[in-house]
């Protein structure tokens, strides 16, 4: 399998306050969203140190027993944070579970927050383990990526021809989810199409991936053929998500993905899936409809079209649930 040659966008020009390096950056990420739905980030501006620590986290969290990752689980359906066991999720479900661990982490709110205690769906406190600096690690990075999603959402505003800050109200509260992905080496013997990340595209508006030096991300190109996205040391990985073709009319395409974790090594993963506003409304922008080109979607809260999305890959674990942590 040959290795695909994705753009890889210099996000400098962007940071710099010029109005050209910010229709540069927004023409070469439009180019890249439009074609392939998948492009690397560098210059992010995320630092280095930054990103070891969160990495260190995750392999101090997955290395805890299994009892102890298992009580970082509860009421995961109703607010898709915390622990999901091996096997647990089917991002393909006419395959067999994903061979994967994860651990989400969503916007941090307090027990007492409004949202929280009005019943809001996906609001809820996260789940911290008890490791000696964990949260501040996993909290900074979360909040460094959010901005970073924010950033680039200036671009893709620019590029469809909307306002610059039109984002800026759907995504100042985020359905945003934080996870650190686990892929112990794929068996030889794993049951028949069982990888570590099944062929999926990403739900949200997009995702902002940080892979380790394992490799392992296969992308799937418009006449059917795999490729390697191989790692970039010192890039993110970014992809178009579902939500942002529903804002784009299909302008912008999210591409199939998976993670096929042969050659025998621990991979580990840290992925930032950027979805709206609970209540932010997901409906076809302006400038991408037109007489010839009516909406294709018609609009759904950015809510209602997580659960919907979410619903159909826990299935496995789901069946496994006991009652209280059912919706
Ligand atoms: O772990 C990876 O490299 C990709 C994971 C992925 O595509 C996902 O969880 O949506
Ligand atoms: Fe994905």
């Amino acid at each position: 399998m040959s290795e695909l040659e994705l753009p890889v966008i210099d996000l400098a020009p962007a940071f710099a306050g010029t109005p050209e390096g910010s229709q540069q950056v927004a023409s070469a990420l439009g180019k890249a969203a439009r074609e392939t739905g998948f492009f690397y980030v560098r210059n992010h501006g995320i630092e280095a140190e930054l990103i070891d620590a969160t990495f260190s986290a995750a392999h101090t969290l997955f290395a805890q027993p299994a009892d102890a990752k298992a009580a970082l689980s509860r009421n995961f359906f109703k607010t898709n944070r915390g622990y999901v066991p091996m096997k647990g999720e089917n991002l393909d479900p006419t395959k067999p579970s994903d061979l994967k661990e994860a651990y989400n982490i969503g916007l941090d709110l307090s027990a007492d927050d409004p949202r929280i205690l009005a019943g809001e769906p996906f609001r809820a406190v996260n789940l911290w383990p008890k490791l000696p600096g964990w949260k501040d690690t996993v909290l900074s990075y979360f909040n460094a990526i959010w901005d970073l999603g924010r950033t680039l959402h200036k671009a893709i505003a620019l590029d469809l021809g909307v306002e610059q800050t039109f984002f800026e109200d759907k995504l100042d509260a985020p359905l945003a989810t934080l996870r650190l992905l686990h892929y112990p080496p794929q068996p030889d013997d794993a049951d028949a199409g069982q990888i570590g990340a099944g062929t999926h595209t990403d739900y949200g508006n997009i995702t902002i991936l940080l892979p380790d030096a394992v490799g392992g991300l296969e992308v799937q190109r418009r006449d059917g053929i795999w490729l390697k996205a191989p790692t970039i040391e010192g890039a993110f990985v970014c992809n178009i998500g579902d939500c942002l073709m529903r804002w784009t009319n299909d302008i912008y395409v999210s591409t199939p993905h998976r993670v096929v974790n042969t050659g025998g090594k621990e991979r580990y993963s840290i992925a930032f899936f950027l979805d709206p506003n609970p209540d932010a409304e997901v409906a076809c922008l302006p400038t991408c409809q037109s007489s010839d080109k009516p909406a294709k979607y018609p609009p759904v809260s950015g809510a209602d079209y997580l659960r919907m999305r979410l619903d159909a890959s826990y299935e496995p674990v789901k069946a496994a649930a006991s009652e209280d942590t059912r919706l």
